[in-house]
């Protein structure tokens, strides 16, 4: 990249996506040295209360849909096709639902500047038939060429916009960028930490979110706080053991930033993927296990935002069956089949008794 200031695109318009809006459009202004000052950010469109989202946002400034009561600077440009939105873009940050990566980077392709920086806000892994499961950090960077760095940390989108103080882990393999990432990103109520670790942290976001529907399992059971911590500290020996047989690298310490036990502990307290969790089981005693859908709750819950976990534990699910390791990860393949109506899930308590931890 070179020193005329950058041009801002968010990819994605979320619940997250319009959260990190807020701070990056108010950032480039705060920064007019470094940004240019208008921010596009690609909206997936759709009719809400029978106008256009995009003719919504461009016109109250507010994501009335995925983050309704929040005011998003008016140089945050809602833009609905994605190629008009990354063209000239220096920096991309990507922050959509993991599975509609891959096509969204495809018709970016073409368009994009050659020397841009990408960011990844995105908490998944990416299953292909050929690969396996892939970070969706390389994915994006195969994809469209160029580097990119991820953003994950204990970050509840709707506390984040609200101005709630939070911790975040920035990854990136170029430490000459970390000036432009903080003055991106950094306010006084979202503190920004740049590590190299940019697979480490990454890794971390994925996992939580399978162990969030967890804590959200033992919930609907009526477990209190203690059963609650079980499953945290045993997520957190399978997400370790998980990253170092998956990476092939041993580093603990990125699991003592924001992007580890601490988003952990936030997505199992105050998570979409908790909800999900307890919804399953409070939707199993009134139709038994067969009458579980989890894409009708995230309708029912979620209204137009999305559960990942469910996604996530079928490709973690994915690796270690391909690898022979399911026995090693109970709590992990546990989940996938509670999600899967495979699993009754009152046994998830035999799960957490009889974890190879406690043996
Ligand atoms: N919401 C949160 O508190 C946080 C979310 N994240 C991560 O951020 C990522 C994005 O999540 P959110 O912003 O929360 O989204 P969301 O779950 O609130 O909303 C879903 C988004 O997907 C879009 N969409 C639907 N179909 C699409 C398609 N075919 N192509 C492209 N977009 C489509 C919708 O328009 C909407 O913007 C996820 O990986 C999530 O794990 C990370 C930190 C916090
Ligand atoms: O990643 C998150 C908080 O850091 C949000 O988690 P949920 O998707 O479970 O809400």
């Amino acid at each position: 990249m070179t020193d005329v200031k950058k041009r801002v695109c968010v990819v994605g318009s979320g619940n997250w996506g319009s959260a990190i809006a807020k701070i990056v459009g108010n950032n480039v202004l705060a920064h007019d040295d470094m940004f240019e000052t208008e921010v596009f950010m690609y909206v997936y469109e759709e009719i809400v209360n029978g106008q256009k989202l995009t003719d919504i946002i461009n016109s109250e400034h507010e994501n009335v849909k995925y983050l309704p009561e929040i005011k998003l600077p008016a140089n945050v440009i809602a833009v609905p096709d994605v190629v008009k939105a990354c063209n000239d873009a220096d920096i991309l940050i990507f922050v959509l639902p993991h599975q509609f990566v891959k096509e969204t980077c495809l018709k970016m392709k073409q368009f994009i500047k050659p020397n841009a920086l990408g960011i990844s806000l995105i908490k998944g892994f990416i299953l292909t038939e050929s690969d396996g499961i892939q970070l969706v950090s390389k994915v994006i960077s195969e994809t469209l060429g160029i580097e990119t760095a991820v953003l994950m940390g204990a970050n509840l989108a709707t506390e984040v916009a609200s101005e709630m103080f939070c911790e975040t882990t920035i990854a990136c393999e170029n430490e000459s960028y970390k000036p432009l990432l903080t003055a991106l990103f950094e306010t006084s109520y979202f503190r920004c930490k740049v590590i190299k670790n940019v697979a480490g942290v990454e890794a971390c976001g994925a996992l939580k979110n399978v162990v969030g529907i967890g804590a959200g399992i033992v919930d609907g059971l009526g477990y209190g706080d203690n059963t609650k911590a079980a499953v945290i500290r045993l997520g957190l020996m399978e997400m370790m053991k998980f990253t170092k047989v998956f990476l092939g690298n041993d580093d603990k310490s990125v699991f003592f930033e924001s992007c580890g036990v601490a988003d952990l502990v936030a997505t199992c307290h105050g998570g979409r993927n908790r909800l999900l969790g307890e919804a399953v089981v409070k939707s199993m005693k009134k139709r038994g296990i067969a009458g579980v859908d989890i894409r009708l709750l995230e309708k029912e819950i979620l209204r137009g935002q999305s559960f990942q976990g469910p996604l996530i534990a079928k490709e973690i699910y994915s690796y270690l069956k391909d690898n022979s390791m399911l026995e090693q990860f109970p709590l992990l393949v546990a989940i996938h089949r509670i999600c899967t109506r495979e699993v009754d899930p009152r046994n998830f308590i035999d799960c957490l008794r009889d974890h190879p931890e406690h043996m």
